[in-house]
């Protein structure tokens, strides 16, 4: 079956379930703290809780594909059968590998993600842009033929980033900014939205000297464990904010692993984001 394009799929999704992605990170720490073991048992036990709890309701989920490849290649089978279970209840998963490669390996990185019939297919997969955009190009290729998306680190949470993102090139634009401009042209025309979406931190502050306005989504990871909340959207995003897919993962993880705390707690973050969203002019 040919998939629509990911930002249509989006676009219907977070239209249909709200825009929040809860981010699946099974640390060490929170293994312990819902009293599971450190190895693949307690990982299984873990991701298979939040799946249920949350594959029904929740518009699109992240897993961080580090804390599943920490336990091998059983660590991966957990990942291929939650990727495969939360896509069967209708959500959408993007796969946190931040892959970037030089362009041959990066056709294998995309290969792994991004091609239909792979294992580990999802529907959007995060990139790194920073041995250069046009490395990126056979993820880029793929994930059009596949029905698939990108988000591409532009301006990320942590405070290291700068030194990269907001250097500024000859041209006078910055790194972060010239990953936006590559976005934009990449999804030009496409409605209701295009595929290739921004990785833009929650926890910037105003980013009104950045055109956000890519035609397509922005994945905006920090609020909860790294400081920020539903409430700073609109100041940091502006307008864009009616592309944002807020995510969380320590935030609601936290509240595990009772399934109906798990519950409360994502809907509570997805109503604080709707009223953040609904109360800008324009979004
Ligand atoms: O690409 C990401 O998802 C990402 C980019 C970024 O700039 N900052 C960031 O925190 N992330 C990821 O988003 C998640 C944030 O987790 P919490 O801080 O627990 O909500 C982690 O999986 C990070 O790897």
């Amino acid at each position: 079956m040919t998939l629509a394009p990911f930002g249509a799929r989006l676009r219907e999704a977070m239209d249909t379930r709200g825009p929040l992605c809860v981010g699946i990170d099974p640390h060490a720490s929170l293994l312990s703290a819902w009293g599971l073991t450190d190895d693949v048992d307690g990982l299984e036990a873990f991701t298979r809780t939040v799946v249920d709890a949350l594959a029904g309701t929740v518009a699109v989920f992240k897993p961080q594909s580090a804390f599943f490849e920490r336990f091998g290649s059983r660590g991966i089978a957990v990942l291929e059968r939650a990727v495969a279970d939360l896509r069967e209840a209708g959500a959408l998963v993007v796969m946190d590998a931040k892959r970037g490669d030089i362009g041959s390996t990066m056709a294998a990185y995309a290969e792994t993600f991004l091609r239909k019939d792979s294992p580990l297919f999802s529907d959007a997969l995060t990139v790194s842009p920073y041995l250069g955009y046009g490395s990126l190009k056979p993820a880029v290729d793929l994930a059009r033929e596949s029905g698939a998306g990108l988000f591409v680190l532009a301006l990320t949470s942590n405070p290291e980033g700068a030194e990269v993102q907001r250097a500024v090139r000859a041209d006078g634009r910055s790194i972060g900014a010239t990953m936006l401009a590559h976005l934009a042209e990449e999804n030009a025309g496409e409605t209701p939205m295009g595929s290739f979406g921004a990785v833009v931190g929650a926890t910037l502050g105003d980013l009104s000297s950045f055109d956000l306005d890519i035609n397509g989504p922005l994945l905006a990871p920090g609020i909860g464990a790294q400081g920020a909340t539903p409430a700073d959207l609109p100041a940091v995003f502006g307008a864009a904010v009616r592309n944002v897919v807020p995510n969380v993962s320590r935030g609601v993880l936290r509240h595990g692993p009772d399934a109906a705390a798990l519950r409360d707690a994502a809907e509570r973050y997805a109503d604080e984001v709707r009223e953040a969203v609904d109360g800008v002019k324009g979004a």
